[in-house]
């Protein structure tokens, strides 16, 4: 069942098409990772569907609900996690939380049990009375993805919720998206990072020049893609070579019977698939 339905999105900013006939459909359940070079329209997507920039044209819906009308309906359907952090940094970190959950409609005890517990998945129990202009970089991007959760939305939009993130954040807020996915959250998922998209098992929603230009799973859109097989030898000397049949290739190097000290498979990576798909590419 899709939760989100995007068709057709069109944007423009003075001589820029930042989006361009731009289709997404997120089922319940579904974690997409949103990926793409600088510039694609990634975050101009993800703000349209969370109601803070308008499109020119298409629809989006969530839950059948058309978001253009801002209602309270999709207010409370809907979690983000914006690029940049934005937060009160005078206010604690709990006084944020309330203000998130008061705005997507939690009140009394229900707010008060969706604080402690999403708190704890985050591990923020310890700086909860702290302003949040005195926290560290990870425990801001914490606070951020706990105001984007803290109310279960069915549509939990994370645009780049680990940049800047220590493992420890990182493994938290991955392990709570695959939680809120399990629950029945349909996630978009925007990042930079091919592995954690395979840690969160999410398919893949390639965006270029304001569209979406490949859906799949990660099987699907890696398959047939150059893998970098690396061999390190006793004195020192790499050998790369790149081939579409790493078997293949490692066989071929085993058989000259080199002095080895080190194999290394390199999974394609984001860049490679870009390269695929769009072959050169400048950023603009
Ligand atoms: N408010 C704005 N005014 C003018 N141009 C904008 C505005 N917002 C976005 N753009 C332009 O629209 C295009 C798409 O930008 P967007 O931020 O959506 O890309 P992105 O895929 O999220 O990139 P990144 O990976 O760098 O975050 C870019 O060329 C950007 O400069």
């Amino acid at each position: 069942m899709a939760v989100l339905e995007a068709r057709d999105v069109r944007r423009r900013f003075g001589d820029v098409q930042a989006l361009d006939g731009f289709d997404l459909r997120i089922d319940a359940g579904e974690i997409v990772g949103l990926v793409g070079h600088n510039g694609a329209g990634k975050t101009t997507f993800v703000e349209i569907v969370a109601g803070l920039t308008k499109a020119d044209s298409g629809t989006v819906k969530v839950d059948g609900i058309d978001t253009a009308a801002r209602s309270v309906q999709v207010r409370e359907r809907v979690g983000l996690a914006p690029q940049e952090i934005s937060l009160y940094i005078s206010l604690t970190v709990r006084e944020n939380l309330r203000l998130f959950a008061g705005l997507a409609g939690l009140r009394g005890k229900r707010m008060s049990a969706a604080i402690d517990e999403t708190s704890a998945a985050l591990g923020l129990e310890e700086v909860i009375d702290r302003q949040v202009g005195y926290l560290s970089g990870g425990q801001k991007r914490r606070t951020q993805a706990a105001t984007a959760l803290i109310h279960r939305p069915r549509l939990l939009l994370l645009d780049e919720p680990t940049a800047g993130a220590d493992p420890g954040t990182r493994r938290a807020l991955l392990q709570l998206v695959r939680q809120c996915a399990a629950d029945g959250a349909a996630v978009c998922y925007t990042t930079h990072y091919l592995p954690e998209l395979a840690d969160l098992d999410a398919t893949i929603a390639v965006a270029s020049k304001g569209k979406v230009i490949a859906r799949g799973t990660q099987q699907e859109l890696l398959a047939g893609l150059p893998t970098d097989v690396q061999v390190v030898l006793t004195n020192g000397e790499e050998r790369v070579i790149r081939s579409k049949d790493p078997s293949g290739a490692l066989a071929e190097l085993l058989a000259q019977r080199l002095p080895l000290k080190g194999i290394d498979v390199r999974q394609p990576s984001l860049d490679d698939l870009y390269h695929a798909l769009e072959g050169d590419h400048v950023a603009p």
